[in-house]
């Protein structure tokens, strides 16, 4: 029988989903499941791979049952992941060799500052379209080699494997130490901070300045292609063919059918990722934006994208809810932020692993200000929803500042859309339409899209702009001066945030 569904895996931050899609892109059943944060010292933040692993079985066997089919049912499957976060394991046990670093963890802020101080800062942006920081995969590579024995004696042993989230996940699923592939993709490899975005190819220099041997990382493919078949002996039973593979915002640019240079989204989970598709140009940002590969079609072809990463959003409401007890969940924020007019003076940056774009400023950490006895919780419910949308502003100026890259509206998903009050906010303080497509899971729906573009399940990309319905429009209403008095603050608090440590913290 003709295999009537595809399935994506998006491996994010907080959580690992599998979501099954017919072929009028419905959403047939889907399954999710959080996984622990570590936080070992401050500023640190590990996973455990072992535990992604078994939760990307589970999810996709419980939305499997959900929908009574079998991995049979598939005509493919297409991964997405959360990007940077390295894992570091052994090819013969199978095993992680400790926890993966995360893409917020800051522990490598002397490594980068001496990198950058030894080579300059235009080297990195030159061949990788990126900074020197923590972000970036090359320089938790480093710290794991430098100070994790389990890894430096694997990779003496000739036995060490690294990856980001998807190349680990394609490589078990795939059948791991028995044949398993060892390969990413163009959009994952593009954030490591070793590849060189030109020629989408690991860079012999910046392996040389990481101290990374090049047979420890996995092949780089098109996002779009075969990459192998799941093991029928593994858990799924049956060898259903990877096809897609992007990381997480790449695949939502995909998902939100941004084929086409000049398109853009913003993507509000965890952090925020604001991206510009730039066709086959490889743009390069005066205004600390991230030059990154889009996707790699099969036959090689690459789009090339603007990115504006912004560190914390979602994270900010966790971070209320866990560490402040604000609120007990998510979705309390906008009823608390609404028992208030505006947010009375206050301001809140939350530098909590220093700033991304567009300043890259390792050493800047959170703070409130305008703080007086007038401020209540409500107060800090606005300021923070009102911190995401100022972010993006200034990711959007950056962008706007880079010759040719104005907005004229913005496309936006992930799991803060839901919130109307940030969403209006968004709108009034970008002076731009807002826009969300029905179906807001877009990037579990664009790992969908590559995969099933990849096995011929659907005939072209520009067939999927058909699927693509919107749901709701947010206007601007705000006028010109209260806009730019608000603006004018929140700068004037992120200076105040920026270079806040120093050497001896
Ligand atoms: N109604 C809401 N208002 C504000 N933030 C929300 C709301 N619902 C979810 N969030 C935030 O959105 C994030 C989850 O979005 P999601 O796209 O699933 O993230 P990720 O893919 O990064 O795991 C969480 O950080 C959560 O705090
Ligand atoms: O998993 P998300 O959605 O928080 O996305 C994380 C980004 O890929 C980090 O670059």
């Amino acid at each position: 029988m003709k295999r009537r569904y595809v399935g994506a895996i998006d491996q994010g931050t907080t959580s690992t989903r599998f979501f099954i899609y017919d072929h009028d892109c419905n959403v047939v059943a889907q399954a999710q499941r959080e996984h622990k944060q570590y936080f070992p010292q401050p500023g640190w933040v590990e996973h455990d791979a072992a535990e992604i692993l078994h939760n990307a079985y589970e999810v996709t066997q419980r939305a499997l049952t959900k929908a009574g089919l079998t991995s049979g049912d598939l005509a493919a499957i297409g991964v997405t992941n959360q990007r940077e976060t390295i894992v570091a394991w052994d090819g013969q046990t199978a095993a992680p060799l400790g926890r993966a670093i995360v893409w917020q963890d800051a522990r490598t802020a002397e490594i980068c500052r001496a990198l950058e101080k030894k080579h300059g800062p235009e080297l990195f942006w030159r061949v990788c379209g990126l900074p020197v920081s923590t972000y970036f995969s090359a320089a938790k590579i480093k710290w794991l080699l430098e100070n994790s024995p389990a890894v430096a004696r694997t990779a003496r042993d000739g036995r060490l494997m690294l990856g980001t989230m998807d190349a680990w996940l394609i490589w078990r699923l795939t059948g791991g130490r028995h044949g398993g592939v060892h390969a990413t993709d163009a959009t994952n490899a593009s954030r490591t901070l070793l590849m060189d975005i030109q020629n989408v190819a690991w860079d012999e220099e910046m392996l040389g300045v990481f101290g990374v041997e090049r047979q420890w990382l996995p092949e780089i493919r098109p996002s779009c292609g075969v990459y192998g078949h799941t093991d029928p002996n593994g858990p799924l039973e049956a060898a259903v063919p990877i096809a897609g593979n992007l990381g997480d915002q790449q695949a939502a640019l995909f998902g939100q059918c941004c084929f086409d240079a000049g398109q853009a989204k913003n993507t509000y989970g965890t952090g925020c990722f604001l991206l510009l598709n730039t066709g086959s140009r490889l743009a390069r940002s005066q205004g600390g934006l991230l030059s990154t590969v889009a996707f790699q079609e099969a036959d090689g072809a690459v789009s090339y994208a603007l990115e504006g990463s912004v560190a914390v959003a979602g994270s900010l409401v966790q971070w209320l809810r866990d560490n402040l007890g604000l609120i007990r969940s998510a979705h309390e924020i906008e009823p608390l932020a609404r028992t208030v007019a505006d947010n009375g003076g206050l301001y809140l940056v939350p530098a909590f692993s220093g700033l991304f774009a567009p300043h890259w400023d390792a050493k800047a950490r959170g703070l409130m200000i305008g703080l007086t006895h007038y401020i209540n919780k409500g107060h800090i419910a606005r300021a923070a929803l009102e911190a995401v949308a100022m972010q993006t502003w200034e990711v959007v100026r950056a962008m706007t500042d880079d010759a040719g890259a104005a907005l004229s509206q913005m496309r936006v998903d992930g799991g803060m859309v839901e919130n109307e009050l940030l969403m209006q906010f968004q709108s009034d303080i970008l002076d731009l339409p807002v826009i969300k497509p029905q179906n807001t899971e877009t990037t579990v729906l664009g790992a969908a899209f590559a995969a099933g573009l990849a096995v011929g399940y659907w005939s072209d990309k520009q067939s999927l702009r058909a699927k693509a319905a919107v749901e709701k429009t947010w206007r601007p209403t705000m006028g010109q001066a209260q806009r730019q008095r608000r603006v004018a603050a929140w700068l004037r608090a992120v200076e105040r945030a920026k270079g806040w440590l120093v050497e001896e913290d």
